[in-house]
Parts: C-alpha cells; structure tokens; sequence
C-alpha cells in the first residue's frame, strides 16, 4: 500500500462544541451543580443479559478503547455500573452495565425508575452457550420494559460470534429469532419489536451494531443523512460516514448500502490518525490535542481509492472513500466540505436552540417556530 498522508494540528481548539448541543429530547443542566446532581435524568442504554455473556467487555471496547484480549481479566460486575461518556463523546448517554442477574424481584432495585428513562435496552446472549435460559431472561427483562416503557428500543446482541462458522451464525441468529419472537407471540406481544445483530468485541461488528443502536436515538438522523447524500452527490464521493472519534460509532452515513469492508476502513483511518497525531500531534510539553478543529488526513490507497478525514465538531468527523480520479477535483470538494460542516453547525445550533426555547416553558416562542422550518438544515450553497 502506497500511503500519502497528509495532516495538521493546532495547538488549540477554537472551534464551537457541542458538548451540550446535541438534542435527544432531554432536558440538559444548565449549572455545573446540577449537572452533578442530574446525571442520572441523562437517557440511558441498558446493558443487560446473563453472567459472562460479554456485557463489561463490549463497554469497555467501545466506550474505552480496551483491547478485546484484556477483558479475558475484567472481573464480573456485581452492582450497577453507570458510564458517562458524554464529556468525552457525542453519544451524550449514560451506559448502565448491569450485573449478570438483575432481581426484578428485588424491592431495592427501582426498575421502573430505571426503564422510564431508558432508550434503549440491549440485551447480550452468549452465542458460545447453551441459550435456552438467557432466552428466558430475555423475555422477562423486555416484557417487564415494555410496561414501563414500550418506546424504549429493544436490540438483542448474539454475542461472541467469532467463535461459530458463518453457517453456524446465521443459525443461532434464525434460531434465537425465532424463539424469542414465539415466546412474545405466546405472551399477545407481538407489538414488542426485538432487532438482532450478530457482534463480536474481536472484530468491528460490535461497533457496527453499536453504531445502529446510537442512531436509532439521535433525533436529527434524517437530516444528517440528507445532508450527507447531498455532499457525496455533489463532490463524486462514493461513501461517507459521520464518526463519533471516540467510539468509533458511526452517526450517520449516506443512503448507500454500508459494506463491512469500507467501514473496517474508515475506522482504521480514524486510529492511523489518532496514533500518529498523538505521537507527533502534541507539544512538546505533552499537551495539546490528538483530534482538534485542524485535523485533516489523506489516504491514497495502491488501489485507486482515496480516503479523506476531516474535523466537523469536537466530537465528530467525516470520513469519505472517492475514486482517484474525483479527488483531482479536491477544491470542489473542500468547498462542499465547508458548506457541510457549516449546516451540520447549524441543525446542532438550532436544536439547542429548540431546546433552551423548550426550557424556558414557551412552547409557542417565536425560537420554537423557527426550529421547525429551519431543520431540514440544507446547505446553502452546493457547487
Ligand atoms: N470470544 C469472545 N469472548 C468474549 C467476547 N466478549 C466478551 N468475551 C469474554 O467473555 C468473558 C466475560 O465477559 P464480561 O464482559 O466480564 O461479561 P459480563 O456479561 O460483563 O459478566 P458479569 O459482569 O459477570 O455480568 C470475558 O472473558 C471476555 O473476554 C466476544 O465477543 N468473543
């Protein structure tokens, strides 16, 4: 492979963030005193699922960077672990990682305080393992959500799928499916809807699967993908994604059918240009950033293909593949670029904006009615 790369680092990070910015339809703390106190109201994930089935490891994969061999030594989780990874990372949830086997039984455990403000539940089966009695957990666990809760997003991890042959995979999946979705049916809960994926922490589904978990709950999904199908389209680029730098999650992407293999790429781009920034990105006192509002890479691959990075907010970057041939027209696309960046700015801004207006309890503001007209966030100009 023939690598170009090119890349720049600021000393330091000028650029708006969006650290609070970003609208899930919750109320956010103003003050740092509430914030402390207000964690909790953040809307959550859910971890759940049996002993070992890889609850821990798959956080801390995705959320802290662990190499997958070094959670052969987390030890079991025996209460509630609640991640904030909003300071560090757009997804502004907090993750609850739950011990093996939760008591609904329990009176000191609240669960309906905890499903009312949950987003999204998943559930992770060990699919090494013998099934039969995490199917039973599952079912218990997600009808119990539902009462509470039914908009709560019920997605089942088929975890540890490394270990089975592809036939194999495709089996257990149909198998759990179908069993899970019998055990509903038999329950006149058909209008519960369970999605699958097939993850593993040893290669790049868990990210993926985490990936369409994440975007279920971002508000501004629609137009962010619009706004990225109007970029692609105007600037001969084949695909695109909007990453979460952190995690790895991708937020959103064009229209265009995501193939495993440009995804493994676009985040391999991603920790190239971590590691290289943190190793010559930094000053020379150590400070600095690894990912600022000058972060730009270009990866010319020996097989025609270009990969371009660039910064969009403090937590998010665009990574596109393109043919050769269209980034001899970079000008264009840098211009696109800049019109793209400006609009992702402006549907953030006027989300916070939407919400600020929701707080202050004005529901008819004249900042809500502009919110609504102005979300379909199309850039300006196009060339
Ligand atoms: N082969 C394989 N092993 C995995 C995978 N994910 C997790 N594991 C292993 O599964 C074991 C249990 O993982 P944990 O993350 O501690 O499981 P947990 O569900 O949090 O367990 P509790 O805290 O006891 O509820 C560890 O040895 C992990 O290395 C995976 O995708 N593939």
């Amino acid at each position: 492979m023939s690598l170009f790369y090119e890349e720049q680092l600021a000393g330091s990070f000028g650029v708006d963030t969006f650290s609070k910015d970003f609208d899930y339809g919750v109320e956010e703390p103003d003050t740092e005193e509430t914030l402390s106190s207000s964690t909790d109201s953040k809307p959550r994930i859910l971890l759940m699922g049996l002993r070992r089935s890889g609850k821990s490891s798959i956080q801390k994969v995705v959320f802290h960077k662990m190499s997958p061999n070094e959670t052969l030594f987390l030890e079991s989780t025996n209460k509630i672990y609640k991640d904030d990874i909003s300071g560090s990372s757009f997804v502004n949830f907090q993750i609850w990682d739950f011990p093996g086997q939760v008591d609904f039984f329990d009176p000191t455990f609240d669960y309906e305080m905890i499903f009312r403000g949950t987003g999204a539940l998943i559930f992770v089966i060990d699919a090494q393992d013998d099934y039969v009695e995490a199917l039973g957990r599952l079912h218990l666990t997600v009808t119990r959500a539902y009462r509470v809760n039914p908009n709560i997003n019920f997605e089942v991890f088929v975890h540890k799928v490394d270990g089975l042959s592809d036939d194999h995979k495709i089996e257990t999946q149909r198998d759990i499916h179908q069993r899970a979705n019998d055990d509903l049916a038999d329950a006149s809960l058909e209008k519960l809807h369970l999605s699958f994926y097939l993850t593993s922490i040893y290669d790049h589904s868990i990210f993926e699967a985490f990936s369409k978990v994440v975007q279920k709950l971002i508000s501004q999904l629609p137009t962010l993908e619009n706004l990225l199908n109007i970029f692609i389209s105007n600037s001969g680029i084949e695909k695109a994604f909007l990453f979460d730098v952190v995690s790895k999650i991708y937020i959103a992407t064009d229209s265009s059918p995501v193939d495993m293999q440009s995804y493994e790429l676009c985040c391999d781009m991603i920790d190239v240009v971590i590691d290289v920034s943190c190793i010559y990105g930094l000053k020379e006192d150590g400070t600095g950033s690894a990912y600022d509002k000058d972060s730009l890479a270009i990866i010319k691959l020996n097989n025609t293909t270009v990969l371009y990075l660039k910064e969009v907010t403090k937590f998010l970057s665009l990574v596109c593949i393109l043919r050769e041939e269209s980034f001899e027209k970079k000008g264009l696309i840098d211009y696109n670029f800049h019109c793209f960046r400006k609009a992702i700015h402006e549907v953030f801004e006027v989300a916070s904006v939407a919400r600020k207006g929701l707080l202050s309890m004005q529901p008819s503001s004249p900042c809500t009615t502009v919110k609504s007209t102005a979300l379909n966030g199309t850039p300006r100009v196009l060339v």
